[in-house]
């Protein structure tokens, strides 16, 4: 008996504890009816929600493609520790982001790392300014007198005078010697950038190339204080921004250096010839004058410098030094370049940028390049400004948004052979650099797209020519084609993880 009235008793207990739960879970129900439909994603552990994924491969490109092809997701939904995150992996996804809701979607967010740094007390530069007036002003300012055609030929010269520099080392070196394909490829693409940037007369370039090494490190590694925005105990083990703001100083130090040695030149001698100003003239001028209708403070002008040059030399320089692998990989593509290069320029002993117009496959070559090996392949990371909708899954204000734009590159829906290195596929059709098809945008598309493609391009294409034309190439003894190593590793940009080794013969002297 007393059993049975405990009994009743511990169902009473039960029930009036049901009741409310009960209640609780219509209620509940009620409002998932309203809950935003998140899109599809892997599971997530308190605290660090899904971050512990993405250490699957340390390249973050593979782990989310894996990730995005397991949960079938061409829109991925991730939780970084505090920070919403979405991934696209599909055209059509690609094409809502940076197309139909552009704007939502033209702002970039600021990571702890960034916010850390003094960059944002001297001036945000043209990659970090939020959409808006500003960013108008800065973008039409850079696109106009700093990466247009007009000036980008204005800096022949100087592509051809350090390409010309790098064929008479390499044919310098001892015959039989492997040269570091990767490092000449970087000295001369830095070079050319920092003369196009500052001139010839920038005495402290060492240093300056030494703190933006520096400064890459550190934007690209993994700091773990970026995830979770709002503890200051978190940032402070991991920091990083402390890092940040020391080489971000030391880098403007540099840079108003450089502005120094400018005015001073300026205010000894009369106008200088717009065909012979490098950047940093222009910039002077245009300040000087201040006909560009907004302010340009000397902040906006090394946030910017650092922009071009950071965001640009990196990408450009890998993309050659991926293309000198490819071309090692598949000795009939290169077979078939040398024969166009020498048939076009017949009898000259050197390449000028007049010649590359007649090298057609030499532009398909870099093409598939940028396909297999797209430089920054989550492009720049873009910040949902307005709650909206992809391919029907909501996606929340604030949330950063990656577009893997390598993952679509090597996609077999999207892609023939994907893996295999074919010019020729780009040899019909119309896909171009312009971010128009969605497979296939290595500078980004939209508002935001990369504002260096002329810039960029001028450079790939002389360096891949001179060192086509000038010399035959050979592996080092014992690789084989196929065997030859082809690791990444994540930088500003994707890059070669072990340096490309070479044994160059010389073909035609300069
Ligand atoms: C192969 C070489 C290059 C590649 C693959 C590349 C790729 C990209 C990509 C993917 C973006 C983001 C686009 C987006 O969000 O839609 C970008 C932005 C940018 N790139 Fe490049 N880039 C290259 C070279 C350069 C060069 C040479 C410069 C300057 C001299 C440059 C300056 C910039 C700047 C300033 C931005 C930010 C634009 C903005 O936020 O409005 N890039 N680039």
């Amino acid at each position: 008996m007393e059993n049975l009235s405990y009994s009743l008793y511990f169902m009473a207990q039960v029930l009036l504890l049901l009741i409310p739960l009960l209640l609780l879970s219509l209620k509940f129900g009620g409002v998932r009816k309203n809950q935003p439909r998140l899109p599809p994603g892997p599971w997530r552990l308190p605290i660090i929600g899904s971050l512990h994924h993405l250490f699957k491969s340390p390249l973050i490109h593979h782990a989310l493609a894996d990730l995005a092809r397991r949960y079938n997701a061409p829109v991925m939904y991730l939780q970084l520790g505090e920070l919403n995150a979405v991934v696209i992996s599909s055209p059509d996804a690609a094409r809502e982001v940076m197309k139909t809701h552009d704007v939502i979607f033209a702002t970039r967010p600021l990571s702890a790392t960034v916010r850390a740094g003094s960059m944002i007390a001297d001036g945000l530069g043209i990659a970090f300014s939020p959409y808006g007036e500003r960013w108008r002003q800065l973008r039409k300012f850079s696109t106009m007198e700093l990466l247009s055609t007009k000036r980008v030929r204005s800096f022949r010269p100087i592509r051809e005078d350090e390409t010309a520099r790098l064929v008479t080392e390499i044919a310098a070196c001892p015959p039989g010697e492997l040269v570091n394909i990767t490092i000449r490829v970087a000295t001369v693409v830095a070079n050319s950038a920092l003369r196009a940037m500052m001139g010839e007369r920038f005495r402290r370039q060492e240093e300056l190339l030494e703190c933006i090494t520096q400064a890459i490190k550190i934007a690209t590694g993994f700091n773990i204080g970026d995830f979770f925005p709002s503890s200051r105990l978190v940032r402070a083990i991991d920091g990083t921004g402390r890092k940040a703001q020391a080489v971000q100083r030391k880098l403007f130090e540099l840079v108003d250096h450089a502005v120094e040695q400018h005015r001073e030149r300026r205010s000894g001698q009369s106008a200088i010839d717009s065909e012979d100003e490098d950047m940093l003239d222009v910039f002077l001028r245009i300040q000087e004058e201040g006909d560009l209708g907004c302010s340009l403070d000397v902040g906006d002008i090394k946030a910017i410098i650092v922009d071009l040059f950071v965001g640009g030399s990196e990408p450009t320089a890998t993309t050659i030094q991926w293309a000198m692998a490819e071309l090692m990989r598949n000795p009939n593509v290169m077979q078939r370049a040398q024969t166009e290069l020498h048939c076009a320029l017949q009898d000259k002993s050197r390449v000028t940028e007049d010649d590359l117009v007649d090298l057609p496959y030499l532009k398909l070559i870099i093409k598939e390049t940028l396909r297999l090996h797209t430089p920054g392949p989550l492009l720049l990371p873009r910040e949902c400004q307005e709650a909206c909708e992809i391919l029907g899954y909501d996606v929340l204000k604030g949330t950063i948004v990656l577009v893997n734009a390598w993952a679509i590159c090597r996609d077999p829906k999207y892609w023939d052979e994907p893996e295999v290195f074919k010019p020729e596929r780009f040899k019909e059709g119309t896909t171009d650099f312009m971010g128009t098809d969605f497979r296939y945008t290595p500078f980004g598309a939209g508002r935001r797209i990369c504002p260096g493609l002329a810039f960029s391009l001028a450079n790939v294409e002389l360096v891949l020519a001179m060192l086509l034309f000038h010399f035959d190439w050979q592996l080092p003894p014992g690789v084989i084609p196929s065997e030859l190593d082809m690791a990444e590793e994540m930088g500003v940009s994707i890059r070669r993880k072990r340096d490309l080794y070479l044994k160059p013969t010389l073909r035609v002297p300069l």
